[in-house]
């Protein structure tokens, strides 16, 4: 339960986005790394337009940066298991070669996620069926990513089938502990229920990935009065970094350290890079993170 167990990253999702690519499209890797060396973060995720792993690998040897992870997009409802194992093993390989210690996994059957919908009434719920489909996809998905040195973990998220408290209690309860973990996004658990510290404290045994994403309250509740989609929402400046919005991290970060967690937290918040310098924001950040957090006596 010490500071140092923890490390520190933030993903590109502030210079670029993988949800519309077009944003931040200027953006090339070697300005990303550095920025993040500037903003003295430890590492990221990788982002959508990451090059190939020997490429990466020399440019973050070149900052001495490291890779958190991947986001993996799985239709194991859709597609059933057998057709998504050749994709998730690809990943998996790629995320080996660059040294990363897990695969991001969101299930993406029926998401509206990136669609034109009101991501705050129009998310899917799956059947019992489907949820016993899922579940036990996962639990094989988690095994191979061990082949590759990787932890599975799950990110819940809006506007999918695992995006409520209930949905990932349902998640936990249908998985294997030994080989599916959770990874904590505290935005999209605020968004959702209004509330991030109650699956912080059921779940904790089970989150072995963070992402520190905070709201700007008044832009959530603009959003969902006018019914906006997800893209749209964060492109309003719904999210933001620690420190800017409405969320007590010192509460969360309390928590994690009381636990005895280890392992990545990832700053991770997206907005529209015109409007949202990242570099500053990443500033922003790192501050709340050294003032607010880091000096807190939690040793
Ligand atoms: O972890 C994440 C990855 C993104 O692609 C996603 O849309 C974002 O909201 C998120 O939390
Ligand atoms: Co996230």
């Amino acid at each position: 339960m010490r500071h140092q167990d923890i490390m520190w990253g933030i993903a590109p999702i502030g210079w670029r986005n993988d949800d519309i690519p077009e944003i931040g499209a200027g953006n090339t890797l070697q300005h990303l790394l550095s920025d993040i060396v500037v903003a003295g973060f430890e590492g990221t995720e990788v982002g959508g337009f990451f090059p190939e792993a020997s490429v990466l690998n020399k440019e973050l040897q070149l900052r001495k940066l490291k890779i958190a992870a991947q986001w993996f997009s799985s239709f194991i409802i859709r597609d059933g298991i057998e057709d998504v194992i050749g994709l998730f093993r690809k990943q998996c390989s790629y995320l080996n070669t660059v040294q990363a210690s897990a695969i991001v996994v969101s299930e993406q059957t029926y998401s509206v996620q990136g669609l034109e919908k009101n991501v705050f009434a129009d998310k899917p719920y799956f059947s019992d069926q489907e949820w016993e489909r899922l579940c036990q996809g996962l639990n094989l998905l988690g095994e191979i990513a061990e082949e590759y040195g990787l932890k599975l973990v799950y990110h819940h998220h809006m506007g999918t089938g695992v995006q409520t408290g209930s949905e990932i209690e349902r998640l936990m309860a249908g998985t294997d502990p030994q080989h599916v973990h959770l990874l904590y996004d505290t935005g999209h658990i605020f968004v959702s229920d209004g509330d991030y510290m109650t699956i912080l404290n059921r779940h904790i045994d089970r989150i072995k990935h963070v992402h520190f994403k905070d709201v700007r309250l008044q832009m959530m509740s603009e959003c969902k009065n006018a019914e906006k989609s997800f893209l749209q929402s964060f492109l309003s400046g719904m999210f933001t970094v620690p420190g800017d919005g409405c969320i007590d991290f010192t509460q969360v970060y309390g928590k994690l350290v009381a636990e005895g967690y280890t392992g990545w937290i990832v700053v991770e918040a997206e907005q529209d890079p015109s409007i949202a310098n990242p570099l500053e924001y990443a500033l922003i950040a790192r501050k709340y993170i050294d003032e607010k957090l880091l000096d807190q006596n939690l040793n």
